[in-house]
């Protein structure tokens, strides 16, 4: 009955003032009993670890009141967050057993399980509750061919998601808060679509709709933020803070530190970096970061905490003026020219997406919705080429068609055959005289990595076989290996072993962490290198299933780099990954096995393989070309000189693109001004207008962030983890 409403009443609801029907049992007066309590529980992950493993969280306290209190949770690896909020949620086996409950919701008799909402974003494009992606196929998603089972936006949201509607009792649909819910997240549009289709961004929209349309006491959003571009960021916080001032639901977010944090957050939890199991700082904002201001130790990770915590706005004072001698966080300094360009790689010649052109009523253009002036005429569509040696990045808000465009390129976009679209010189399909380009010479020259791939991936390849599968022509064929790919795979695997198998780390990188061994040790290590593999055996004998989420995204963005491929395509390639492997990452793509990452104030040093010759992968190469998309800015490679931003489909207005003079960290006005931001204040700029009627709490926060201190301690460290609003 819903549905027909909806058909005859489209959402026609511009900024709608949001109003949600409070639960009736949240009105009750008087103090109410927390919603959660732990008191010292220790936490195992199941019955087995009790016994012989350390447990995920040791003498954990935290209360939650039912009003009033809006927490981030805080820590250095995406599986802390999650394990944490997970607790929160009643999994995982605590002890003593009383040491969780949640008093509340006892007196009113709802079970946790139903009353708590989470909402995790790791496997963002592997579906909406299994509903998403029920195809084999990358390119199923491009297709405009639709299955029976090909649920609508709107289904997902209803729970109409099985086949026989008679097996699963119809669920109520509260249609007042489900308007509501589809306006506020800006869903109107999508209801139609099938859920398949959607994009990251409209994907996670969808997914927060659903969860309140189960009318959670409290929600748990796992990095709600990560993927989304800053305006949907600002638009969703927004209405998230709404929520959680009505305590309709009570919200619990996990940020990463160094990420931006909303200024309606109240109460921060931070977990120790060192150890992952206990929590460092707990309480408001402000307790929290005036007790982490006497903590000395681990520069880094509270230089990036307090720029998490800062108070002021939801936009904290992180745009600093690039100064000279100042490095990016992954080694680049203030000014870079580009490299002269060579020839193009790619080239699109009025490229248009749409899809239901058959029926002027459903069809829809997602990308290149305009006309732009070429050579002095007015030309249709995305006119873009990129060249050898040009590090672009490709920004645009969700759903502007970032993802397809690099799809026409890859060659998993079925479009792709009949657009006016060169790669590597010629045509997908072949014209007289020339033979079109194979999808196997494509994937031989293209390096891949996004959410798409981490989804269809096999999960069954051992780590080794992931790398190796860069140069065969589907991950499950055999790949062609010779002896010099056999030692840049080990290369690869053995400078991430930390992060790859943190348990079995090699011999070569215990010695790289510990300069005190002797030398001879450190050269039989280095001479291992080339010759003896055993120090290595876990990349054979673990798969990727085994890895957790950051460590599967890793080895992903290796594989897109091992076999030096012409065209490196980054996509959302970083996102969800922990701190120090983003960084490692960000550092490797640019200089290799060169320089070595290490936190504390020298940030980067010669590498053992630099000072000893044995250098197998030295970063990305000139003649090569880079592709990344990525909303935050932490994700961005400091080497990118070239932007294309895209337009909103329905804007009709061309794609914008750019230069930047340097590493964008380093250049926080390149950032606003390739979104159409207004420019952010540097700190000096700050103190010097500091607006009178500031809260005292404020004003000593904001003092400390400002102090020279600080600056200098940047300075000495020539790569300041800082950088601009992300959001
Ligand atoms: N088969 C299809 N039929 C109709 N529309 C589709 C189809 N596939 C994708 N779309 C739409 O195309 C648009 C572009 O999607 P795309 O994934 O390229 O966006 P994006 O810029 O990468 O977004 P995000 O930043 O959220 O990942 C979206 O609005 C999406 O809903």
């Amino acid at each position: 009955m819903f549905r027909a409403q909806l058909r005859r009443r489209p959402f026609v609801y511009t900024q709608p003032p949001i109003r949600l029907s409070r639960l009736s049992h949240l009105s009750t007066p008087g103090p109410a009993a927390p919603l959660i309590q732990l008191q010292n529980a220790t936490i195992y992950k199941d019955f087995l670890d009790q016994n012989n493993a350390s447990p995920v969280f040791s003498d954990v306290n935290f209360s939650l009141p039912t009003q009033g209190e809006h927490w981030a949770i805080l820590s250095t690896t995406s599986a802390t967050r999650t394990d944490f909020l997970q607790v929160l949620s009643g999994r995982y086996l605590c002890t003593p057993p009383d040491a969780r409950s949640y008093p509340y919701l006892l007196q009113n008799n709802t079970p946790h399980q139903r009353a708590i909402g989470y909402i995790g974003f790791d496997a963002e494009r592997s579906g909406l509750g299994g509903t998403a992606v029920k195809g084999q196929y990358l390119s199923q998603r491009y297709e405009a061919h639709r299955e029976v089972d090909d649920w609508s936006l709107l289904d997902y949201l209803e729970g109409n998601t099985e086949l026989n509607a008679l097996e699963k009792p119809t669920e109520y649909i509260d249609t007042q808060l489900l308007a509501s819910v589809v306006a506020n997240l800006d869903l109107d549009s999508l209801l139609h679509l099938p859920v398949s289709n959607l994009s990251n961004g409209q994907t996670r929209r969808a997914r927060i709709a659903k969860a309140l349309l189960a009318k959670p006491e409290l929600l748990l959003l796992d990095g709600p933020f990560m993927g989304l571009d800053p305006m949907t960021t600002l638009h969703i916080s927004a209405f998230l803070q709404q929520m959680a001032e009505q305590s309709n639901p009570n919200i619990i977010l996990s940020l990463r530190v160094g990420d931006d944090m909303p200024s309606w957050i109240t109460h921060v939890l931070v977990i120790d970096p060192s150890t992952n199991t206990q929590v460092r700082f707990k309480g408001s904002r402000s307790s929290v970061y005036k007790s982490m201001h006497k903590v000395r130790g681990d520069q880094d990770f509270y230089q990036a905490l307090r720029q998490t915590i800062t108070l002021i706005s939801d936009k904290p004072a992180r745009a600093r003026k690039a100064g000279k001698g100042l490095l990016s966080r992954d080694a680049i300094p203030d000014t870079h020219a580009p490299l002269t360009p060579g020839e193009p790689l790619v080239e699109m010649q009025g490229v248009k997406v749409s899809y239901g052109v058959d029926n002027e009523s459903t069809k829809r253009t997602v990308l290149g919705n305009w006309s732009e002036s070429i050579e002095g005429a007015d030309k249709e569509g995305l006119w873009w080429n990129v060249r050898r040696g040009e590090r672009w990045g490709v920004f645009g808000p969700n759903g502007s068609g970032k993802t397809t465009l690099l799809s026409l390129i890859t060659s998993d976009h079925p479009q792709t055959y009949g657009l006016p679209i060169k790669l590597f010189g010629r045509s997908r399909i072949p014209s007289p005289g020339e033979l079109g380009i194979s999808i196997f010479e494509l994937q031989a020259r293209i390096g891949h990595s996004s959410p798409e791939v981490h989804t269809y991936f096999p999960k069954h390849l051992s780590i080794r076989r992931v790398l190796e599968s860069a140069w065969a022509d589907t991950p499950l064929s055999k790949p062609r290996l010779t002896r010099q790919n056999d030692i840049r795979v080990e290369a690869f695997l053995r400078w991430f072993a930390p992060e790859l198998a943190p348990i079995r780390t090699s011999g070569l990188q215990t010695l790289q962490t510990n300069p005190k061994r002797p030398y001879t040790d450190l050269k039989r290590s280095l001479e291992r290198l080339q010759i003896d593999t055993s120090d290595i055996d876990w990349a054979d004998t673990m798969t990727f299933r085994d890895l957790p989420f950051s460590s599967q995204r890793l080895l992903l963005f290796l594989r897109a780099l091992v076999s030096d491929p012409d065209l490196i395509i980054l996509d959302e390639a970083l996102s969800g990954m922990d701190q120090i492997a983003r960084e490692k990452c960000l550092l490797f793509l640019v200089h290799g096995e060169k320089l070595d990452c290490k936190t504390g104030r020298k940030a980067h040093t010669k590498s053992l393989q630099m000072d000893n010759d044995m250098v197998n992968f030295g970063g990305i190469q000139d003649q090569q070309a880079l592709l990344t998309i990525s909303h935050s800015t932490e994700d961005i490679p400091g080497c990118i000189r070239q932007w294309i931003c895209l337009p909103e489909p329905s804007e009709g207005k061309p794609a914008r693109v750019g230069e930047l003079p340097g590493p964008l960290e380093l250049h926080p006005d390149c950032w606003n001004e390739i979104w159409g931001l207004p420019i952010t204040k540097t700190p000096t700029e700050k103190r010097t207008r500091r607006p009178s009627k500031k809260s005292k709490e404020a004003q000593e926060n904001q003092e400390s962030e400002d102090t020279g201190e600080q600056k200098s301690e940047l300075e000495l460290e020539g790569a300041s983890p800082s950088s601009p609003p992300s959001s």
